[in-house]
């Protein structure tokens, strides 16, 4: 059994406590994010709020979520993502819900969705943009969560490893795509992966994440070469001090 499978286990454990029905609580309209990365000329940074992961133990457990969003708001992030998975990462949608109250930047519930609720819920506590892995979801599955999302006014992040996953994400006609450094399966992290997909699937149409394992400037302008539009940042930027100048740092021109 893989880490990936265990967390979907719990997943499905902690789902029985859901309501059986996830109803819709306002029609608030999400806040744009593919559009407003498009419009700037340097790469997007979308900057997470991450406790601990399973590969890392406690990365920061010593923060409010809501502070740590300010921060990473004056840093000029294009998004936040709230990692809100409790078992493994320590978070809850406490913490998203925390963060969109004191945020008006576009908020990703990154999570392992498996169910419709989640993602009902999600809008509920007021993220713009969701997740969906596409290795934890058959193609059917897959397509359907895309349009629930999309009919709510949210965008989706298609997350992809290899190839075989990108070739069943490409079927949805994305708009956006992230490609996730690292293995969820094995944890390991090769920024060279990012690189090589996008060079043989790029679309001017699809924004394209690079997911994971990014730290320096170095690392921004390796991605930004292989035509990568936005970054996802999670531990650089929990452990950094000074989050801030961080961003900054990883903001190069495209
Ligand atoms: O902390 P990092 O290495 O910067 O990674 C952030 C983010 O990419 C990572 O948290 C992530 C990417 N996809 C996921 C799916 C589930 C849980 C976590 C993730």
């Amino acid at each position: 059994m893989t880490i990936l499978d265990k967390i979907v286990a719990e997943k499905k454990e902690t789902l029985k406590e859901y309501p059986e029905v996830v109803e819709r609580a306002s029609d608030r309209q999400p806040i744009p994010f593919k559009a407003r990365v498009e419009a700037g000329d340097t790469l997007g940074i979308i900057s997470e709020i991450k406790r601990a992961s399973p590969s890392k133990g406690d990365i920061n457990t010593g923060f409010t979520p809501a502070d740590q969003a300010l921060l990473y708001v004056e840093g000029g992030t294009n998004a936040i993502s709230v990692l809100t998975e409790s078992d493994f990462f320590k978070g809850s949608m406490t913490d998203l819900a925390d963060v969109r109250g004191v945020v008006d930047v576009p908020i990703l519930n990154k999570d392992f969705i498996i169910d419709e609720r989640q993602i009902v819920d999600a809008y509920n506590h007021g993220a713009d943009i969701i997740l969906l892995i596409v290795t934890i979801l058959d193609d059917e599955t897959l397509a359907r969560f895309h349009n629930t999302a999309r009919d709510l006014g949210m965008e989706v992040i298609v997350e992809v490893h290899d190839e075989e996953e990108m070739k069943r994400a490409l079927k949805l006609d994305p708009e956006i795509i992230g490609i996730n450094n690292r293995d969820l399966k094995t944890f390991l992290v090769d920024l060279d992966n990012t690189v090589k997909l996008i060079d043989k699937y790029y679309d001017e149409a699809i924004l394209f994440i690079a997911e994971s394992g990014m730290e320096t400037r170095a690392d921004a302008q390796k991605m930004a070469g292989g035509k990568a539009r936005c970054l996802l940042v999670g531990e650089t930027l929990m452990r950094a001090k000074h989050p801030v100048e961080v961003i900054g740092e990883l903001k190069v021109g495209i």
